[in-house]
């Protein structure tokens, strides 16, 4: 009976059918691959491998994104793709309908960052960007990039190139940590957007100060002392300011230059301790400072019990779901007497940073 139907109304035969879902299969795996090239987390290559590579026409643009809002999977979209991105790239099935050739496309524009995380170093700053960049509308420069402190002569087209290729709807970021404490960056960060948004990660300026000389500790075995690097006079209670890893710490003297040139509402603080408590939390908040739907939930999260910290829930093969060995290391051991003298110290700069953020950070 189906030989006596027109061809269009007789039911899928079995190799139909199996043509169909490879076809389909071939464009969801083209898709991801030029949502997600290879750049974007491991800065590994400058660009996608040949066989994923994008053009930047706007009328390609519109179709590889009409296509997508069709085929996206549910359960690619939950990780955000993170499994799409981190392996091998997928091969690019033969596909005569598309023109030109994929292999020519380039997707996508660097852009300049619309927010920057700042600060502060050892405050956190490294899993707030893996952690927000699992957002779709998010992609990050994966290394620190120093352009507003070192680079800055480079000038603004070094510094574009550094970035990833966004779609016009996602948000370019990047982070480097010493940018909050050095004094020309407001001002050049303005320079190029007054509207770049900042976050600064946050934490209590004891702990990252001892975080901070750890990490020094590590690189430099012969380090003298922290107590001897930390005070002047240690009987006397002398704090020495001008050490890196003190100076750091005086988190309202910095922010009053950052408030010189953008407003208080142009700048989210993180909190560096409920960011290891509660990261789901604080990821909340960045993504509404950031205008995104909040995406990015518990249910990217894992406490993990070995490294004592949250790690994100990814596939094995997408590399550890844990940021390196550097970040959670065991500090370096300080005389009590030490942590309070320094307390003490840090607690007045503390207390107007609270009342100038209007947040209680209960570094107690
Ligand atoms: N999820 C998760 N995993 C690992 N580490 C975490 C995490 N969340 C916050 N932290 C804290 O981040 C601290 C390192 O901060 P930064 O990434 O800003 O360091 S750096 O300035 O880029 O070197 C690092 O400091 P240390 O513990 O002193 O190593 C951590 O306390």
């Amino acid at each position: 009976a189906a030989r006596s139907l027109p061809e269009s109304a007789r039911p899928p035969q079995p190799r139909q059918l199996r043509a169909t879902m490879t076809r389909t299969r071939s464009c969801k795996k083209m898709c991801y691959c030029l949502l997600f090239p290879a750049d974007t987390i491991t800065q590994r290559s400058a660009d996608v491998t040949p066989s994923c590579q994008r053009v930047p026409t706007d009328g390609a643009k519109m179709r590889i994104r009409k296509s997508l809002s069709c085929v996206w999977p549910p359960d690619v979209r939950a990780n955000n793709g993170e499994e799409a991105r981190l392996k091998s790239p997928p091969q690019v099935a033969r596909n005569d309908t598309l023109s030109p050739p994929m292999s020519n496309l380039k997707f996508g524009n660097k852009k300049l960052p619309n927010a920057i995380i700042v600060g502060v170093k050892k405050g956190g700053t490294r899993a707030v960007l893996e952690f927000i960049r699992i957002h779709p509308d998010v992609r990050a420069a994966g290394t620190e990039t120093h352009f507003f402190d070192r680079n800055y002569d480079r000038g603004l087209e070094w510094y574009r190139a550094l970035m990833p290729r966004t779609l016009e709807s996602q948000i370019t970021m990047e982070k480097t940590p010493s940018y909050f404490v050095t004094k020309e960056t407001p001002h050049r960060i303005s320079a190029m957007s007054r509207d770049t948004k900042l976050i600064v990660v946050v934490r209590d300026p004891v702990t990252r100060a001892i975080s901070d000389y750890t990490q020094t500790l590590s690189k430099t075995p012969d380090l003298p002392s922290f107590q001897e690097l930390a005070f002047r006079n240690q009987s006397l209670g002398v704090v020495d300011m001008s050490w890196n890893a003190i100076r750091i710490g005086l988190y309202v003297l910095h922010l009053e230059n950052w408030l010189r040139y953008f407003p208080l509402a142009q700048i989210h603080f993180v909190s560096g301790e409920r960011l290891i408590t509660d990261p789901a939390g604080e990821l909340a908040r960045v993504q509404d400072f950031l205008g995104l739907k909040r995406i990015v939930t518990d249910k990217h999260f894992y406490f993990n019990r070995t490294k004592g910290f949250p790690c994100l829930k990814k596939p094995e093969s997408s590399g550890s779901p844990c940021l390196g060995k550097s970040k959670g290391r065991t500090h370096a051991q300080i005389d009590r007497d030490a942590i309070e003298q320094l307390r003490d110290f840090y607690r007045p700069y503390n207390v107007r940073f609270y009342e100038m953020v209007g947040h209680d950070f209960k570094w107690e």
